[in-house]
């Protein structure tokens, strides 16, 4: 059973589809994290990230692992354990330049589906921004997971409780949301994609929504 969740930053995926994998018994795949740590690799080797070439030159040494338990989360890149280095500010500045690079959406949707492919349990909820429209477009059941933009932001700004200034995270939010949305729609649902509103939501609601709408395609599967 593919899970696809779609949506913009700070909307709840990576929280939401952790919690829902584990109630279900599921795996749970975090696809912006391969973004994030093809990122600090291109970082790493000095790759200049706003040279297409360059980036596109750096794929083929991507060595990543990523854990799809959801009590078991982990990144890495070669033998480095790079969890938290890839939620850094640093990191976050830069990943939608890489993320434009065809090359890079080209081997990355190649180890997404192969990670779906190879769970050992009934199911993977897989999340990030064109899970629904290209990753897994087939999933039968498929999500756009959407909040306001403030209530975005301000849910952003408590995870990051005062590591840096409200108004900067709100800016870098906005700045990737909107790079993003050139390379992929992640505003709008796709045929057959239905839309999860958290605004008004709380945290437990949002995963009750989730897990009640797989369930219910699970059903339907069955009969
Ligand atoms: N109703 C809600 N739905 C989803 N997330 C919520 C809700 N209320 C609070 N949150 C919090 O908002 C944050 C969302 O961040 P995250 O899951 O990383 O989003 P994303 O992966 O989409 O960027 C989490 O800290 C989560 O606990
Ligand atoms: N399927 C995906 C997932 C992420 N990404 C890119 O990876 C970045 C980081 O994704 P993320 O899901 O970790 O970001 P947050 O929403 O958690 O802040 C995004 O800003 C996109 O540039 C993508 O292009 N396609």
């Amino acid at each position: 059973m593919i899970v696809a969740i779609d949506g913009p930053a700070g909307s709840g995926k990576s929280s939401v589809s952790k919690a829902a994998a584990r109630e279900l018994g599921f795996a749970y795949q975090d696809t912006g994290a391969a973004y994030r740590a093809f990122a600090w690799y291109c970082v790493e080797q000095g790759v200049d990230l706003h040279n297409p070439d360059d980036v596109t030159d750096a794929v083929p040494g991507f060595d990543y692992a990523i854990g799809t338990d959801p009590d078991r989360y982990y990144v890495r890149v070669g033998r480095h354990d790079v969890t938290d280095d890839i939620r850094e500010p640093r990191i976050s500045a830069v990943v939608s330049a890489i993320a434009r690079v065809p090359a890079v959406r080209e081997r990355l949707t190649a180890i997404f589906r192969e990670i779906m492919a190879s769970t050992e349990r009934p199911g993977i909820i897989t999340e990030g921004r064109d899970i629904t429209t290209v990753v897994a477009p087939e999933a039968p059941a498929r999500i756009l997971l959407t909040a306001d933009e403030d209530v975005r932001m301000s849910r952003r700004s408590a995870e990051l409780a005062g590591t840096q200034p409200e108004h900067l995270v709100a800016e870098q939010l906005g700045a990737r949301d909107r790079l993003d949305s050139q390379v992929v729609d992640f505003m709008s649902a796709a045929d057959g994609v239905v839309t999860i509103d958290s605004t008004h939501l709380t945290f437990d609601e949002t995963v009750r929504a989730v897990t009640d709408l797989v369930r219910a395609t699970m059903a339907t599967d069955r009969n």
